[in-house]
């Protein structure tokens, strides 16, 4: 009688961590872990969405600031308002303590005085008007990754303001972000959640900060069906599991207490999320 061979065990792939810990405040000890100087290299992305609270911190940990487009606008006008701060003077001090190095895209949404008063302090202004099939986020991505020089490349990390909770198809033209440039640690924040790419070709350590995050997250197959993923440390673990739009996919998951850690690995590129902490 003929019998069937077992499926071939997966190849053993590379083990890639991941932190939040650069959404740490400056006080917390932990936070060492997100000092530019140590693990990452940060580059800041500002998008044309409200910007969340914690953009000053990111401003300040990171090492280079980029805006796309109409960003430039969102940066010029939340900046002070974040501050609160009272009178022309102050609201001129906390603008200009926030001076971009690049606005970049097609430049149709940026106001004319905000692109004037960036340019005269200094600010590079990059026209791609000319490409009409990439969104804003795609332009600065592979202008960060292929024109910045930036100390500590290999540990580069795009942290992106403002990627979600606005338009859908603004939204999803930033996941697609994710999945152009899987070779990149690209991380979408908004006030409530954050997500990231976990590519197939590795098995992930993902380091929960319980302070700043959780409990509710997610693990979404957006690019294309996973025939078996495998989990731990979530309330509704995955166990070789099939995931696809149309079955089952992993949403309004929990982190559990105790996990320091969550491990995955995929046969298909993954996208996490997880909530974000009002503290
Ligand atoms: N409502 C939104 N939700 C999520 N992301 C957004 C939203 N609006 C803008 N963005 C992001 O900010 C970037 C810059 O926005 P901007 O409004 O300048 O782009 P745009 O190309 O002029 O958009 P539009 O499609 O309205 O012409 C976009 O590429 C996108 O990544
Ligand atoms: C099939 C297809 N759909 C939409 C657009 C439009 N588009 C996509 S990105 C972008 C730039 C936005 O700043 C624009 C206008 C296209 N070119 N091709």
């Amino acid at each position: 009688m003929a019998t069937t061979a077992p499926a071939p065990a997966p190849a053993p792939r590379p083990a890639m961590s991941h932190s939040s810990a650069f959404l740490l405040p400056a006080s917390s000890s932990s936070a060492a872990a997100a000092a530019p100087d140590g693990a990452a290299s940060y580059v800041l992305v500002v998008l044309n969405q409200p910007l969340p609270r914690f953009a000053p911190l990111l401003w300040d940990r990171a090492q280079v600031r980029v805006c796309a487009d109409g960003g430039a606008n969102r940066l010029f006008d939340g900046m002070p308002k974040l501050f609160g701060v009272d009178g022309k003077d102050a609201e001129e001090e906390a603008r200009r303590r926030y001076k971009p190095d690049v606005i970049l895209g097609d430049l149709d949404s940026i106001r004319q005085e905000v692109k004037e008063y960036y340019s005269d302090m200094g600010t590079a202004i990059v026209d791609e008007s000319h490409d009409q099939d990439t969104t804003d986020l795609h332009k600065c991505v592979a202008f960060v990754t292929e024109n910045l020089a930036i100390p500590n490349k290999s540990n580069l990390c795009i942290l992106v303001l403002g990627a979600l909770g606005g338009r859908f198809d603004h939204e999803m033209g930033n996941i697609n972000v994710l999945h152009v440039f899987p070779n990149n640690r690209i991380i979408l924040l908004s006030d409530d959640c954050l997500i990231f790419l976990l590519p197939k070709t590795h098995a992930h350590n993902i380091h929960i900060e319980h302070s700043i995050e959780g409990p509710h997250c997610g693990l979404v197959p957006i690019g294309a069906p996973s025939t078996t993923t495998t989990t731990n440390g979530l309330r509704w673990n995955l166990d070789n599991d099939r995931m696809n739009f149309g079955g089952l996919i992993s949403t309004s998951n929990i982190v559990e207490e105790e996990s320091v850690c969550v491990t995955v690995i995929s046969d298909s590129d993954l996208i996490w999320t997880i909530s974000l902490r009002h503290v």
